[in-house]
C-alpha cells in the first residue's frame, strides 16, 4: 500500500504541483510587510519527507521563505516545555475565533481578557512572551537553537530584511501588544516581546526544512531519523489539535473537511502539515485567499489528501 502510493507520488506530483500553480492567479501575495511583497506569486514547491528519510519534492521547493506564522506552533510548544500547560492556558485559550489572523475584534469580550488561542497573533505574541531567557537575545537565541534541531538544520537563520520590514510596519501587533500589556497578561515589555515574535517570523526555511519539522510531529515528538525525542507525546498532541483547530485561521474549517491535516500556514506562502505515523510535508506558494493562506498550496494538499486517502476524519 505505503510503496504503491510513494510510486504514485513519485509519478504524479510534478503534474500535480504544475496543475495546482496555476490557481496562483487567483490570490494575492501578502504586501503588509513590504519586503514579503517581492515574492514570485506563481511559485509552488512542495517537498514530502517518510520516516526512513526518503524524500520527493516539486515545483520551487529549494526556494526559501520566512516561516511567519508557522513558528507560533513551534513557539508554543517550547512555552508548554518551559511552563507546563496550566501557565500557558492561564494566559491563552484553547477556541477558535473564525476571525482575521490579526484581528483585535474578540480581545475585549472575554473575562479574563485572554487571546483565544496561541496561533491568532495576539496568542502568539502571549506565547513569546513566555520563552525563558534573561533577556530578549536570550530567549530569541532558545527559539532559533530549539528550531534549528527540530529542523535537523543547524544553519537556519533570521531573514533580516523581513524581521525589519515587519519591526517598521506593525503597527496593528504593535497595539495587540499594548492591549495585553494592558490587561497584565504580557510577560515582558512592548519591545522586548515584539522583537522575539519578528524574528521567530522571520526564520528562513525551505520546504524541506518545514518537511522534516512536520515529520517530528508526525512522530509524537520523536525524530525517526535521529531516534532521538525532542517534544513530550502530550505536547505534540496540543500543537496538533490546535493545528486542525485554528491552523489556517479562519478557513480552519474548510481545510479539515477537504483535507483533514493538522496544518499551520504563513503569511509568506508556506504551509506545514503531517500525515501522522507517516509524512512530514512543507509546502510554499506566497500567492495567498482571502483567509491568508496560500492558495495554490491548499488546492495542493487537499488534492494530495483526497486521492491518496489521508484525511484523519
Ligand atoms: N499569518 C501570519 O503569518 C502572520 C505573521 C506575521 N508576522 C504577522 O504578525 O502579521
Amino acid at each position: 500500500m505505503a510503496v504503491n502510493e510513494w510510486e504514485q507520488l513519485k509519478l504524479h506530483l510534478d503534474k500535480w504541483v504544475e496543475e495546482c500553480r496555476e490557481t496562483s492567479a487567483a490570490g494575492k501575495v501578502a504586501e503588509y510587510i513590504p519586503e514579503l511583497s517581492k515574492a514570485k506569486p506563481d511559485m509552488l514547491g512542495i517537498h514530502i519527507l517518510d520516516a526512513k528519510g526518503r524524500s520527493i519534492s516539486a515545483g520551487e521547493a529549494q526556494d526559501s521563505f520566512t516561516m511567519q506564522s508557522i513558528s507560533k506552533v513551534f513557539t508554543l510548544i517550547l512555552a508548554l516545555m518551559d511552563h507546563g500547560e496550566s501557565a500557558v492556558f492561564s494566559k491563552v485559550g484553547m477556541e477558535p475565533t473564525g476571525d482575521h489572523f490579526n484581528s483585535i475584534m474578540k480581545l475585549e469580550l472575554v473575562q479574563p481578557a485572554i487571546p483565544f488561542n496561541p496561533l491568532i497573533n495576539a496568542g502568539a505574541i502571549v506565547v513569546s512572551s513566555m520563552i525563558k531567557g534573561e533577556n530578549a537575545e536570550a530567549k530569541s537565541a532558545r527559539i532559533l537553537a530549539f528550531f534549528r534541531e527540530l529542523a535537523g538544520n543547524p544553519n537556519l537563520e533570521y531573514d533580516m530584511q523581513v524581521y525589519i520590514s515587519e519591526s517598521k510596519t506593525a503597527h496593528l501587533n504593535r497595539s495587540i501588544a499594548y492591549f495585553l500589556l494592558d490587561k497584565g497578561v504580557l510577560g515582558c515589555g512592548v519591545d522586548e516581546v515584539l522583537d522575539i515574535y519578528f524574528r521567530h517570523c522571520a526564520i528562513k526555511v525551505c520546504c524541506a526544512d518545514l518537511a522534516r519539522m512536520a515529520l517530528v510531529l508526525a512522530f509524537d515528538g520523536k525524530d525517526p531519523l535521529t531516534g532521538k525525542t525532542l517534544i513530550p507525546r502530550r505536547y505534540v498532541q496540543i500543537a496538533k489539535t490546535f493545528m486542525v483547530t485554528c491552523g489556517m485561521y479562519n478557513g480552519s474549517g474548510e481545510f479539515a473537511i477537504e483535507a483533514g491535516l493538522p496544518a499551520k500556514s504563513g503569511v509568506s506562502g508556506g504551509i506545514l502539515t503531517l500525515v501522522p505515523g507517516r509524512y512530514g510535508i512543507g509546502v510554499v506558494g506566497p500567492a495567498l485567499n482571502s483567509k491568508g493562506n496560500s492558495i495554490a498550496g491548499v488546492q495542493l494538499i487537499e488534492r494530495l489528501s483526497q486521492t491518496l486517502d489521508w484525511s484523519l476524519f
